[in-house]
């Protein structure tokens, strides 16, 4: 029952048109993730891994199938109640932090919280907890430029999540840290998804990030399918 999945794809195609010739990139693919679990998305470059991030994060519409968020079909809604599903129900990660310089590691953390109608003291007491969940708590009035690279990004990770989405997407979200500081930046992130339950699909080259996950899923021929990463 779709209802029970925090993201679910069906029977999702996608083509491209390069000059004369039809690229398919996803054929019939599905995918269904539940509340709290944590699929690794290991997949060669090119084969459709940012296709299938934005799909799935409403950033892009699939050529056929549905994509359901939080049980909620996406495929009929138009363009402002999908922007609007997208802020409340996804969060994003990627593998540069994209933090707002002029603002505090706090107040980036509040924003997408204000945009979504909640008031600046509610906004900054939740931002605050995140920010203390993610063990930057003491840093939250430093702006993203006095932070390192791993503290940004812990910040961004903050921020994916402040809205409470049902799914969080992220395309190698330590790709640019050093292996000690991404394997704490993922210990956080991983903390964060069992502890929130979100939905997590992560992107990673990293074959060490994705044995961790609960199990990994690779692109075929347009399918998605398991990858044994034993
Ligand atoms: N708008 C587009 N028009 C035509 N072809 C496209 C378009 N977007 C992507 N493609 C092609 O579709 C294929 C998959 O692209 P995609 O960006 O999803 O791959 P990827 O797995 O994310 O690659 P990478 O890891 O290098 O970012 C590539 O061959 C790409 O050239």
């Amino acid at each position: 029952m779709a209802e029970n999945h925090a993201l679910r794809l069906a029977a999702v195609g996608k083509e491209y048109l390069q000059g004369e010739n039809r690229l398919t990139i996803l054929d019939a693919a599905e995918l269904t993730l539940a509340p709290g679990e944590m699929v690794a998305l290991v997949a060669p470059s090119g084969a459709g891994k940012s296709t299938l991030l934005h799909i799935a994060g409403l950033l892009d519409r699939p050529d056929t199938g549905e994509v359901y968020v939080g049980g909620v079909a996406s495929g009929t809604l138009g363009d402002e109640a999908r922007t609007a599903m997208r802020r409340q129900a996804i969060g994003f990660v990627y593998q540069f932090h994209h933090l707002l310089p002029e603002f505090s590691a706090l107040e980036n953390v509040m924003l997408p919280q204000m945009i979504g109608g909640l008031d600046r003291k509610a906004a900054s007491a939740r931002a605050q907890e995140l920010l203390d969940y993610m063990r930057i708590g003491a840093r939250s009035e430093h702006r993203p430029a006095e932070l390192s690279g791993g503290e940004q990004q812990r910040v961004a990770i903050a921020r994916a999540v402040a809205n409470s989405p049902h799914v969080l997407l992220a395309d190698e979200p330590t790709g640019n840290l050093d292996p000690t500081t991404s394997g704490y930046v993922f210990d956080a992130l991983t903390a964060l998804v069992r502890q929130s339950g979100v939905a997590a699909l992560i992107a990673t080259h990293n074959h060490d990030l994705a044995r961790r996950m609960d199990h990994a899923i690779t692109l075929e021929a347009g399918k998605i399918v398991p990858l044994d990463m034993s």
